[in-house]
């Protein structure tokens, strides 16, 4: 078993953008610059986002975090975005999400310019993704290609297959991996809520792609051996042994499954640091119109 190392894969990426921007320091160019909208409270969003503020501060792009009240209505918050699609100086941004109930998420990605949608949500890039046109990839998505391809890890003609069909996460990878590409032609197989017989499948599966949102929810017995398994899952559970009173686990029982495993994704440490990555890698490409 060995571990697909997301932290140290992220910070190599870090490292070569810290690079790009002291040679775009030297020609004199506008650093990258990131912002983030944050709406209310939730801890782990708030979490999230700070993160990426760190890792703003770290490679030497400038950053912006704005963070509106639990109560800000939808009409402000469009015109937040309005705000930084305006805004030269801002080369991406990201409206954290989930939104308070009484903001609809759809209009607000749609309202985001698709040349600063660095989280690749805008139906336009995620529809240039779907016919193979270069856009900005969603971040998660591309941090496990990135993980994947920085790992050397073979996906062509690999059965891959995909649990949770989500816009974000689960509906993306599955076309990335199905693609023309490397890493991509896998045969991919999309599993959901009304799969039946879902371990005989995910058995089948040569990469197991888990992104279910329910904590622990693949076992040992659900997994080949020698498979390759990344767990996009991420929740806080309560926990005496740590200062802050919880630990992060994924949607996979991590020290079950390992074992059987040819390489694993650890949570934390895994794809949560690459969503960042691609995040960053994504402001970098817009910020030099190279998208
Ligand atoms: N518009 C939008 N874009 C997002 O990309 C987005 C979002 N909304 N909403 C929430 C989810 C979640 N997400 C994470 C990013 C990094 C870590 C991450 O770096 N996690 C660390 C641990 C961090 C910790 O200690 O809590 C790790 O897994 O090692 C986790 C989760 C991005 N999301």
């Amino acid at each position: 078993m060995q571990l697909l190392d997301g932290k140290g894969t992220a910070q190599s990426i870090k490292d070569e953008l810290k690079e790009k921007v002291a040679q775009i320091k030297a020609e004199g160019g506008k650093v990258p610059h990131l912002a983030a909208v944050l709406v209310g409270n939730d801890g782990a969003s708030q979490t999230y986002v700070n993160a990426k503020v760190k890792a703003c501060e770290q490679i030497g792009f400038g950053s912006t975090l704005i963070h509106l009240s639990e109560e800000t209505s939808e009409a402000e918050v469009l015109a937040t975005v309005q705000k930084l699609n305006d805004d030269p100086e801002i080369d991406g941004f990201i409206v954290q999400v989930p939104l308070p109930k009484q903001i609809d998420e759809q209009k607000v990605v749609e309202a985001i310019l698709p040349n600063k949608d660095v989280d690749g949500f805008h139906p336009v890039n995620l529809g240039k993704m779907l016919l193979g046109i270069p856009t900005l990839l969603p971040a998660t998505p591309k941090g496990m290609m990135l993980l994947l391809e920085r790992n050397g890890i073979e996906t062509s003609g690999k059965h891959c297959v995909v649990i949770g069909r989500s816009n974000t996460v689960g509906t993306p990878i599955s076309v990335l991996m199905s693609r023309n590409g490397n890493p991509g032609n896998a045969t991919v197989t999309l599993c959901h809520s009304r799969t039946k017989n879902l371990a005989e499948i995910t058995k089948q599966a040569d990469i197991l792609i888990v992104a279910i949102g329910k904590e622990g929810f693949v076992s040992a017995d659900m997994v080949k051996e020698g498979a390759t398994v990344i767990d996009v899952g991420i929740h806080r559970v309560p926990s005496d042994q740590t200062k802050s009173g919880f630990k992060l686990k994924g949607d996979v029982k991590f020290d079950e499954v390992a074992p059987k495993c040819e390489f694993i994704t650890p949570v934390p440490g895994g794809v949560g640091p690459m969503t960042i990555a691609s995040l960053l890698w994504n402001t970098y490409l817009t910020s030099q119109k190279l998208v």
